[in-house]
């Protein structure tokens, strides 16, 4: 085990809210205070998913009601934040009613918390060292809660958890999320009580963003001058409650099943076998999930966890420990906002304090000013930390940071290093805010602020600072992956004007030019260090490589306005090649999924610039691939591990092309009948191998459930 849970770090004290030296308030004052903070942060965080302050503090605000409420049960009202499940309705969407209420889980903020749960569980529920109680552990997913409705086995309906009584009915949206199954799979609806017919079944969950999704659509806000999401889980949340599902379509979502609603009808009695249950029918369920039989496990389980988190490509913000018998559950049922038969282990945040030492100006690709935070390195969550980006200057109003402030940094998402906030009580005396620069840091041309933009930007065509930028974006991984081309090096070789633009990469850039780089660093006597041949011949064997990566790539590392990497695959998968695209009409530019006129008018504004058509034609001319080979997507693998048989005459296939098509998801076709057969697919006039299916009861079906398979990918409920 790497790390023990009881060595968590120690949490760093917030930047804002109550000052401990505040004066003293009546409970009555503080506890009315409270709720209000609470109401106004919840509503930005759940309604508009845009959070005033980070989880923690927030936690913090929650945990000071309640210690207020337990001294003075009198100050509970009905409406008090405690006793509700934070969330909101946005009229956005048609409210849903949940046919059982769904929760918010109570917190263990440390170990000691988390045993004494553990123990009051134990008692509860008459623990012996013989049949100790039985804890399922799993990962809590920082993501969105959503329930998903079946009914007769197929997906009708998906909701938001809302206020925890009333949703929102976001079906439309949820349908585009790959991952979901429309219709449950067989092997799941034998244990349902009438084999799922006519049931319906409340199945919860979380969706998600993975964190690498996360950090691309990060990316391409940045390129369209658009608001960054905050942190994974609020990307999530804002992609799926779109009021246009097509928005949802372009996002990378998934899911995580781990509840259903009422587990009457199924024919499973805790939770680890629900899980099973849930897999068999279809579900994604994270594969990290540990029943436990003693506080030891269930601590070696979130040690585990902790040590784990940045290895996982999603953010967990804990661990959620359930009694594991339905049973056991039933027992201790719940309070106002949670169940008594769960609890979530957090993980304490990753923050830090350092010293903000200065803010630096980044003139991107695009002309875009990026005021950067440089601090004193600071170890967050595993890796060393010494600046993050505050976007822009009303970013660095809203987060009232100025140079020589001690700030709080963190990981947003576990991945992108960010600055919270500063410790006011440390502020230095004289400091004042900061100013975005009236003249480039690069060329010192004048910067603009166009109308209605957050950005400044410097629009200037020989900006050397945009040059260099361009250069290294085309080289980053999303763009043209060419691994070695650090940044300090692309800067020399501008300076040296081996490099200017990116075609400069394939017909004038040569190993040996490249070799007599300096990198930047000196020997002990002062001589540069330069790249060498080994290096510069393996950087060279990418660059050569790169010429085959497609026309997405392309688009992307152009770096156009707007343009960012989902934006080029859509354009790329559109348009197939370069050609096309460039004597594309505006119109029909923005008529495609996800891009819309102002994108549509910046790549148009691009290529009727003579200098960037003289680029594509010489990266033409070097060889680099200007077309997109779009692939015609594969078939989910959903009939994976079945095996059918076909026989008798079908109406509208012929049997050789079912059995093709049943392959292409995944299934066997055999042509004898025998106990390992999963199905018999019969047609009219139907022979002996209907009659061995039914002598050893291989379920058999007709052609219109064959219909069904081959257009939802699932088994139909016999
Ligand atoms: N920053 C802010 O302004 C702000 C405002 C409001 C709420 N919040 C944050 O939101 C959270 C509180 O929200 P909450 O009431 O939804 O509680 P919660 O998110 O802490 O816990 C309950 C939720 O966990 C989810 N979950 C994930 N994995 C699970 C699993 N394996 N099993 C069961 N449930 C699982 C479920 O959706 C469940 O509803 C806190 O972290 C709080 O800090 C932040
Ligand atoms: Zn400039």
């Amino acid at each position: 085990m790497a790390q023990n849970a009881n060595d968590l770090p120690e949490q760093a004290t917030l930047f804002e809210g109550a000052a401990p030296s505040a004066p003293a308030k009546s409970p009555r004052t503080r506890a009315a205070e409270l709720n209000r903070l609470l109401n106004t942060y919840a509503y930005q965080y759940y309604a508009l998913d845009d959070p005033q302050v980070t989880d923690a503090e927030f936690d913090r605000l929650l945990r000071e009601l309640q210690a207020i409420e337990e001294v003075h049960p009198e100050l509970v009202t009905p409406d008090s934040y405690t006793q509700r499940v934070g969330g909101y309705v946005s009229e956005q969407f048609e409210p849903v009613r949940h046919a059982q209420r769904m929760y918010s889980i109570d917190d263990a903020m440390n170990l000691e918390e988390l045993d004494e749960w553990l123990a009051r569980t134990d008692e509860a529920l008459g623990s012996t060292p013989e049949h100790p109680v039985a804890y399922t552990c799993e990962l809590k997913i920082d993501g969105l809660g959503v329930a998903l409705t079946y009914r007769d086995a197929q997906f009708v309906r998906a909701a938001t958890r809302g206020d925890g009584t009333t949703g929102e009915n976001v079906t439309a949206n949820v349908l585009t999320i790959g991952d979901i199954p429309h219709a449950l799979a067989r092997a799941g609806l034998a244990r349902v009580a009438d084999g799922g017919l006519g049931q319906s079944v409340e199945v919860r969950g979380e969706v998600y963003m993975p964190k690498h999704s996360f950090v691309r659509l990060n990316e391409d806000a940045d390129a369209a001058g658009r608001e960054p999401f905050a942190n994974p889980r609020n990307a999530a949340a804002g992609s799926l409650r779109q009021k246009d599902p097509k928005v949802t379509a372009h996002r990378d979502l998934e899911t995580f099943i781990y509840a259903v609603a009422d587990e009457a009808p199924l024919a499973v009695t805790t939770q680890w076998q629900f899980l099973q249950w849930l897999r068999d029918c279809g579900f994604n369920v994270n594969p990290n999930a540990a029943r436990c039989t003693s506080a030891r496990e269930v601590h070696e389980f979130c040690a585990n966890a902790l040590a784990h988190r940045e290895d996982l490509d999603y953010d967990i913000d804990g661990v959620v420990v359930k009694v594991d018998s339905f049973d056991g559950q039933a027992a201790l049922g719940f309070t106002a906002r949670a169940p008594r038969w769960a609890i979530a282990f957090k993980f304490p945040p990753e923050e830090k304090r350092t010293v903000l030492r200065e803010i630096r100006v980044q003139v991107g690709r695009t002309g875009v000013l990026t005021p950067v935070a440089e601090f004193d390195p600071v170890l967050v969550a595993g890796s060393t930390i010494a600046r993050a980006t505050l976007h822009n200057i009303d970013e660095v109003r809203r987060k009232n940071v100025r140079v020589g402030d001690t700030i709080v940094v963190h990981k947003a998402g576990d991945v992108i290093p960010e600055v919270v906030g500063p410790v006011l009580e440390l502020r230095p005396e004289g400091s004042v805010d900061w100013e975005m620069p009236s003249a480039c840091p690069s060329c010192g041309s004048p910067v603009i602020r166009e109308e209605g933009e957050v950005a400044y930007r410097c629009v200037s065509i020989d900006c050397p600072a945009q040059a260099t930028e361009r250069l290294i974006h085309w080289g980053s991984r999303n763009a043209m992956d060419i691994d070695g081309l650090g940044d300090e090096i692309v800067s020399r070789m501008v300076e040296q004007g081996l490099l200017t633009d990116v075609a400069d990469f394939y017909d004038k850039l040569t190993e040996e030019a490249l070799s007599e780089v300096s990198c930047g660093r000196q020997t002990v006597d002062g001589d540069d260090i330069v790249v060498g041949k080994t290096i510069a011949s393996k950087v060279m064997a990418q660059v050569n490589e790169s010429r085959g990566r497609g026309l997405a790539r392309v688009l992307f590392g152009l770096g156009i306005r707007h343009v960012g990497a989902n934006v080029a695959r859509a354009l790329a998968t559109h348009f197939r090649s370069m050609q096309a695209l460039m004597t594309a009409a505006p119109e029909d530019i923005a008529a495609i999924d996800g891009v819309g006129p102002k994108i549509a008018a910046s790549v148009h504004e691009f290529f009727s610039v003579k200098k960037n058509v003289a680029v594509v034609e010489r990266l033409r001319e070097a060889g680099v691939v200007l077309e997109e080979e779009v692939e015609e997507p594969d078939a989910p693998q959903t009939l994976a591990g079945l095996t059918f048989v076909l026989t008798g005459t079908l109406q509208n296939y012929k049997r050789t092309e079912a059995a093709k098509l049943l392959e292409a998801m995944g299934a066997k076709c055999t042509g004898s009948v025998s106990k390992k057969t999963s199905y018999v697919i019969a047609g009219e006039a139907a022979g002996s191998k209907l009659t061995k299916a039914e002598q050893l009861g291989v379920p058999v079906l007709d052609e219109s459930a064959l219909e069904q398979i081959l257009t939802t990918g699932q088994v139909p409920a016999l």
